[in-house]
């Protein structure tokens, strides 16, 4: 599609992007963290969406579950054969990013990418990394993460699957020695990976030492067949990511190498001395990175839905404002801005935490090179809050896109649906949401109660800062609203604090307490991540050199984004005296006042996202908005439309019409 070309495109878009009064180029340079980032991303989507090899014969709505894995997988192969044959060497793991929407519904590889290869890096010593990591980046091998079994995902000390040391030859026995042992969900398990990541029960010398990780061979490298005391298998159609394969294992008393097991934060010498790690939780590792993986994972997937939606918005006539005029584009009702236009400032508010979660986990990463585990507890509860506030706030911002379309929005074809299955299982992977909440509560009430004591920790120092209970500030400005953010977090510590001690000093044990009071705990926990997302979105924009239009946009989408939440939750702020109901009923009025301040921007902000039609694979949200036309040509690929009579009609329709004849 050529952008300059106007005459190709709906007239009212046309006029929406004649409205803009920012530098979009700017804004997609921010969006992308930097031009030459923007520079990457578009040659990588050139060469994708050029590529004739990416094109789906049929619909994939259409395909069976086989024909869906097997049509991914053969994109997926394709995409990493094209990757490492270009010259420019693209890091697929840093660009992971660009390549959304390239496939459908999953695929395949995704978790060997995501944490098959992240797993060797973060869990295997040198000589280990030396004889797995080259061949996993080269695709020789393919792998998965098992960790999850039947009975267990949350609770990974629950774990059953045994790792028992033998050093009489040296090896270990994997066995899975229950039903509710048995391996279950990991992607690529089913059909694809022929290696995996194995998270199971340690036993050495008598004792056991919790979960760690081996890596384990499934299927011969040349047949594919999987290997005697090993079952494997595909779980079957999922709510989506139906084209991931995640799969079922069982071990039958399995034998591995001692050096399967991944020994870069412990070992079992040959003896089967077991030589413990710096930190007991350096074995959850893996998680913790996808974990900051998919923060980033989530604006994208809410820059697609609000694209789509924000566009076909503006394209979209329905009913009447002023009676007996023409029908309004859709966008120009509030209620429908209150849908989409909160959508694109929680865009930006991700990136920037995400951005901002990168950097301290990458510090973190080079202190643990030096032995340092300080911030590990840190970036534990700070990795857990995003990636729960993240995957919520995207799945219910891409469920109101949806909604936001009307009836169009339900059909395949929009994109969607997939978009929203593809986001919402978040929720659960990776962490279910509550329960990583809850580990963020725990280091809350911990930092609380350890106040005074120097840990390092920056993201709860506030707990510490008790003069700002009193004092809340009466002006508006973006840093005074932050501080009430601040403020509705400490007082909620302070409360579930309170009432744990209360329940305490009553006789109830401490983990008794604790589950009476994990409700209110949950809300600390999601008050100090939003409190964190509103600073890092206030600090991010305030310093931006960008120029007066950007600036101008940037700084009302966060405004719109710290009173947007402050109207979800202004309970909690009343509560503590942070704002009084007066406060709020202006913040609400203000709210109405940017929603119409950016009405005339939405478009131009969501063509700053600059996702290639082809990626964003909808027919509400192509660029030139001839959105009537594109449902119409897709309706017409179902394969009921082949002819005029449909079979079942001779088989079913036709007896039942005639039976009372
Ligand atoms: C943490 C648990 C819930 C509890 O663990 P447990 O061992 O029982 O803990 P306790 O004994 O109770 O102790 C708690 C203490 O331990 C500390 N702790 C816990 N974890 C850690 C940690 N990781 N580091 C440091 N410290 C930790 C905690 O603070 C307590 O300390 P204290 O005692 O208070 O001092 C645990 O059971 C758990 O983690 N459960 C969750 C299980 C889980 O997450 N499973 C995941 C399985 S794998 C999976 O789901 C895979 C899915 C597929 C993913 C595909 C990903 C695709 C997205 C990739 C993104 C790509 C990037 C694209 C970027 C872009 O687009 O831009
Ligand atoms: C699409 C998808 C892909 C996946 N891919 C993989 C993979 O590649 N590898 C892998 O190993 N796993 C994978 N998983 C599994 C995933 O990690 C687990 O499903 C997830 O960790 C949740 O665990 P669970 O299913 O045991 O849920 P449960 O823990 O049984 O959760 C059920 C309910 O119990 C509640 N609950 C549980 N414990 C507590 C608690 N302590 N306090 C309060 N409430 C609690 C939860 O909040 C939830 O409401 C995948 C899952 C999905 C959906």
């Amino acid at each position: 599609m050529d952008k300059n070309n106007e005459r190709e495109c709906n007239e009212d878009l046309i006029r929406e992007r004649r409205k803009c009064n920012f530098n979009i180029e700017e804004l997609t340079n921010i969006v992308d963290g930097g031009k030459a980032r923007t520079a990457r991303r578009r040659e990588i989507q050139r060469l994708l969406i050029n590529d004739p090899e990416f094109l789906d014969e049929i619909p994939q709505d259409y395909m069976s579950h086989e024909d869906r894995y097997s049509n991914e997988l053969r994109k997926s192969a394709h995409l990493m054969q094209k990757l490492a044959d270009q010259e420019s060497g693209h890091d697929i793991h840093q660009d992971i990013g660009a390549l959304t929407g390239i496939l459908k519904d999953g695929n395949p590889l995704m978790v060997h990418l995501s944490m098959f290869i992240p797993a060797i890096l973060g869990q295997a010593n040198s000589e280990q990394q030396e004889k797995w990591l080259g061949r996993s980046l080269r695709n020789e091998i393919i792998g998965t993460y098992a960790q999850t079994e039947l009975g267990h995902g949350t609770f990974v000390r629950g774990l059953e699957t045994r790792a028992t040391y033998d050093p009489t030859v040296e090896e270990f026995v994997l066995h899975t020695p229950t039903i509710t042992a048995t391996k279950w969900w990991p992607g690529g398990l089913g059909k694809t990976c022929n290696y995996c990541v194995v998270m199971a029960q340690l036993y050495t010398q008598g004792r056991c030492y919790g979960p760690h990780p081996f890596i384990v061979q499934l299927r011969d490298e040349e047949t594919h067949r999987s290997l005697p005391g090993i079952t494997l298998g595909e779980i079957g159609p999922r709510l989506g990511l139906n084209s991931n394969d995640n799969g079922f294992l069982k071990f039958e008393n399995h034998r591995i190498p001692r050096t399967n097991m991944l020994m870069k934060h412990s070992q079992v010498l040959k003896d089967g001395t077991y030589v413990k790690p710096l930190h007991n939780k350096l074995s959850y590792g893996t998680m913790m990175l996808v974990r900051v993986g998919i923060v980033g994972a989530c604006s994208r997937s809410l820059q697609y839905a609000v694209t789509i939606a924000t566009r076909y918005s503006a394209v979209r006539h329905q009913s009447e404002i002023v009676p007996g005029q023409p029908e309004p584009q859709i966008l120009d009702y509030q209620t429908q801005q209150y849908k989409v236009i909160p959508q694109i400032a929680s865009v930006f508010a991700l990136i920037f935490s995400a951005r901002s979660l990168s950097k301290i986990q990458s510090s973190v990463t080079a202190k643990l090179k030096d032995g340092n585990t300080d911030l590990l507890p840190e970036l534990h509860s700070l990795s857990s809050g995003l990636k729960a506030l993240s995957s919520s706030d995207a799945s219910w911002g891409v469920e109101v896109c949806r909604l936001a379309c009307g009836g169009h929005g339900y059909l395949a074809s929009s994109n969607l649906p997939r978009t929203y299955t593809g986001t919402t299982c978040a929720i659960t992977y990776e962490g279910e949401n509550t329960v990583l909440l809850l580990q963020v509560a725990r280091y809350l009430i911990k930092s609380y109660r350890s106040i005074g004591k120097e840990t390092g920790a920056s993201s709860v120092s506030y707990l510490a800062d008790q003069t700002s209970l009193a004092s809340s500030s009466s002006s508006f400005s973006n840093k005074a609203l932050v501080q009430a953010f601040k403020l509705s977090a400490l007082s909620l510590v302070a409360e579930a604090e309170a009432r744990l001690q209360k329940l305490c000093d009553m006789g109830q044990e401490f983990y008794h307490a604790w589950n009476y009071c994990s409700v209110l705990l949950l809300k600390c926990a999601e008050a100090h991540t939003r409190y964190y997302i509103c600073e890092k979105y206030e600090q991010t924009v305030d310093s931006l050199k960008a120029s007066e239009g950007v600036k101008n946009v940037l700084q009302s989408l966060c405004r719109l984004y710290l009173i947007y939440h402050i109207t979800l939750t202004h309970g909690d702020f009343l509560k503590c005296g942070a704002l009084t109901p007066r406060n709020i009923a202006v913040l609400e009025g203000e709210m109405c006042d940017l929603l119409a301040v950016l009405r005339p921007q939405a478009v131009s902000i969501v063509d700053a996202f600059d996702i290639p039609d082809e990626l964003l694979g909808s027919t509400l949200g192509c660029w030139d908005g001839n959105v009537y036309q594109r449902l119409y040509d897709e309706a017409l690929k179902s394969p009921l439309n082949k002819t005029d009579v449909p079979d079942a009609y001779y088989k079913y329709l036709l007896p039942l019409m005639k039976s009372s004849l």
